[in-house]
């Protein structure tokens, strides 16, 4: 019996205002899975997880989640199964990185509830498994670009959601701190969340996830596990680049490497 879909977009087709960006996509998102959206700049990616995330309301078709239209879903019962991490978000002025991570617990309480031991758990973890409890004080505005990327990493895990929907997530961090925050996700993952994730370095991509999902001018042209789906000719097709694909000599995933477009100084004349 195959997985049952997470996440189930049926000929949905979403934009801006008159403006279509996605046209008529069926997708099925496993439960437990670790998706990776990949494509070219502009594809429609970010359109595609705000839809599922219910921020922009498909022009048609319909969104499943965990077996229930998203239109079904009250606006807390929705942040409790549903956790997104977007692009270039802002914090309220003043905000620390603890009232934030706090925050994530909103979607779990009502306003006459106490702050439980279960709330003080989970932001607790959340902190200190995203390596924020030690800048926990500070003010969101006066951090670096990384540090505060995993401020808004840690609310999304003090939201403890069965879905977590993440863009860029390894934006601004540094290489050491990408791999960390995609262990993370692993580890969600491996825990049974459902996980889906845009990312842009195709290596790691690659290394993640356990399915990708292909954009390209809005529709999506290929499904699947990295090692069937990330071939030179695709990415000749979708990125419009010409590349070698070896497996990774540390996990055996398929590592995407570009062919020179002119020698390299360091290889001299030939
Ligand atoms: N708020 C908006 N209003 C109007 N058009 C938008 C808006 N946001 C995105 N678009 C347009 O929708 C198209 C898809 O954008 P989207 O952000 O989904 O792409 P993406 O694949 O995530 O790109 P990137 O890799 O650059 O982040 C682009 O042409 C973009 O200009």
């Amino acid at each position: 019996m195959s997985t049952p879909a997470a996440i189930e977009l049926d000929s949905v087709t979403v934009g801006y205002d008159r403006r279509t960006v996605c046209r008529n996509v069926s997708l099925q998102i496993a439960e437990g899975s670790f998706t990776v959206f990949i494509g070219p700049n502009g594809c429609g990616k970010s359109t595609l997880l705000r839809t599922i995330a219910r921020v922009l309301r498909p022009q048609a078709g319909r969104v499943t989640v965990l077996g229930r239209d998203v239109r079904g879903y009250g606006r807390r019962q929705y942040a409790r199964t549903v956790g997104l991490l977007p692009q270039g978000i802002e914090a309220p002025a003043g905000m620390t990185v603890t009232d934030l991570v706090v925050r994530g617990r909103h979607p779990h309480r009502s306003a006459l509830s106490r702050w439980t031991p279960q709330d003080e758990q989970a932001v607790t973890e959340a902190l200190t498994v995203t390596g924020t409890a030690e800048f926990g004080d500070r003010v969101l505005a006066e951090l670096s670009g990384g540090q505060r990327q995993r401020a808004w990493l840690a609310m999304l895990l003090a939201q403890d959601t069965p879905v977590l929907l993440l863009d860029e997530p390894t934006t601004y961090l540094d290489i050491a701190h990408q791999y960390e925050v995609l262990d993370l996700l692993a580890d969600l993952h491996a825990r049974g969340r459902t996980v889906v994730a845009v990312l842009h370095d195709l290596n790691q991509a690659a290394r993640f996830a356990t399915d990708l999902v292909v954009l390209h001018d809005g529709s999506v042209t290929d499904t699947g596990h990295p090692s069937t789906v990330l071939t030179p000719n695709l990415v000749a097709d979708v990125f419009g680049l010409r590349c070698r694909i070896v497996p990774d000599p540390v996990t055996g995933t398929p590592a995407v490497f570009p062919e020179p477009t002119r020698p390299h100084p360091s290889l001299g004349p030939r």
